[in-house]
């Protein structure tokens, strides 16, 4: 798909394409649809920053708190988005050990009863050891650092979907 091909959709057009770059939260491209024409994939990876930096605090961890966790429950019992399940798999999180498992499940928990929302990294851009690892690591954290730190991911993950969506294309490279 190019770039005029993306402005000439209709929202409902966009919505349905586009709904699920931020997880589960379809109000962020149905808030930047309004800014076309886009210039290009950076242009409306660069609106969907700038509205989620525009919202408060609280709206931010409205956003991360719509993230499954990795691997939880809902890996398991298939209920994740595509995306996510995607996602997850590339991770190495559909292959984990009971004892990996129990592990993340511990984790998460911690990270959660500290922050209050869930833990986000770009499951595409590492391996679960990166992740344990950088689990464990954020937890030290303070909760206005987390949240920015896990605000960076959503947005790397917005990134990758996007470019996955657009570019799957080869010959209609933006
Ligand atoms: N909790 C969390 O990080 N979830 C996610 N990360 C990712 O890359 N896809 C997700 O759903």
């Amino acid at each position: 798909m190019d770039i005029n091909a993306v402005n000439a959709l209709s929202y409902e057009d966009f919505l349905e394409i586009f709904g699920n770059v931020i997880e589960k939260c379809p109000i962020i491209p149905a808030a930047i649809w309004i800014h076309r024409p886009f210039t290009g994939l950076a242009d409306i990876e660069a609106h969907i920053s700038d509205f989620i930096d525009s919202l408060p605090e609280s709206g931010k961890e409205g956003i991360l708190r719509c993230h499954p966790d990795l691997a939880g429950r809902e890996l398991k019992s298939g209920a994740l988005t595509r995306d996510s399940q995607e996602e997850q798999r590339a991770a190495g999180f559909t292959d984990l050990q009971p004892a990996e498992v129990s592990r993340m499940r511990s984790l998460n928990s911690e990270y959660k009863e500290r922050f209050g929302f869930p833990f986000v990294i770009c499951a595409r851009l590492n391996t679960k050891q990166d992740i344990m690892r950088e689990l464990l690591q954020r937890l030290g954290n303070d909760r206005a650092a987390e949240r920015a730190r896990a605000i960076g991911e959503v947005k790397k993950i917005c990134a990758l979907r996007l470019r996955n969506l657009v570019l799957s294309d080869s010959a209609n490279k933006l």
